[in-house]
């Protein structure tokens, strides 16, 4: 068993042809080391939304490979990789994406239901009480507060104990508190149940709480800062821009 739950060797992936041709990634090499917290930082188009894409088989990239879970998933046809990236990674974004017509619940076993599998309801109970949504399992989304639909959102992403988590922005829209909330229970995944976690963000406190923090810039890694307080991030953050 290797010690890294993601392993991104020169991975470079480009938008677009010719003059309007864009190196989103250019030749990133990096682990993301079992059960570690990494946050991925930089300015706005440095690539970073990029690198989570690529990591989770979102997208794939031009040249390069990427294994999750020791395995290469660059070289994964597409049904393998949807059971991959079903089997082995959660997933959450910025702007929660539920579905309005659907409860909380139903929202936490939709993956599940669409894989044709059949969630064991003590499960979901339990995933929907870690993130503190016991009694708001039959609200739709509409019914929450946008906190409330993130962590329905982070319920969803658990449900299946993936190995990985990746997180982009998930307190973009949130305030202070319900941020912090969310923050924590992504904490909790690393420290309590030995997931990797994975998150982009634009907010230095949001940083601090992970093991380590890479710095974007340009479609390349930057800078690696291990478990940096928030102000030493601000700071090193505005010397990128
Ligand atoms: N689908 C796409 N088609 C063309 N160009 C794209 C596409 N997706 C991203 N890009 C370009 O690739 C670069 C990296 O984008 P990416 O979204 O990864 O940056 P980011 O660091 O996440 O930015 P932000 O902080 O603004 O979300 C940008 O220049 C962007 O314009």
């Amino acid at each position: 068993m290797n010690d890294h739950a993601v392993l991104m060797e020169n991975v470079t992936r480009t938008y677009g042809k010719g003059a309007t041709e864009v190196a989103a990634l250019r030749q990133v090499s990096v682990a993301f080391p079992r059960g570690g917290f990494t946050a991925v930082m930089g300015p706005s188009g440095s690539g970073k939304s990029t690198l989570l894409q690529c990591a989770s088989g979102l997208d794939r990239p031009d040249s390069g490979t990427v294994r999750v879970a020791g395995q290469d998933i660059t070289r994964l046809g597409e049904k393998e990789l949807a059971v991959l990236r079903r089997d082995r990674v959660g997933v959450i974004f910025q702007s929660f994406n539920l579905v309005a017509s659907l409860t909380a619940w139903q929202n936490v076993i939709l993956p599940s239901r669409l894989a044709r599998r059949r969630p064991d309801p003590r499960r979901v109970r339990e995933v929907l009480h870690r993130v503190g949504l016991a009694g708001r399992e039959g609200h739709r989304p509409a019914q929450l507060s946008g906190g409330q639909q993130q962590r329905v959102a982070v319920a969803r992403a658990l449900l299946d104990r993936p190995e990985v988590l990746f997180a982009d922005e998930p307190t973009g829209a949130l305030d202070r508190r319900a941020g912090h909330e969310v923050l924590a229970l992504l904490r909790e995944a690393a420290d309590a149940f030995g997931q990797t976690v994975v998150m982009v963000t634009h907010d230095p406190e949001a940083a601090a709480l992970a093991d380590r923090v890479l710095f974007l810039v340009d479609g390349r890694i930057a800078d690696v800062l291990e478990r940096p307080a928030a102000e030493r991030i601000a700071l090193r953050l505005g010397g990128l821009r």
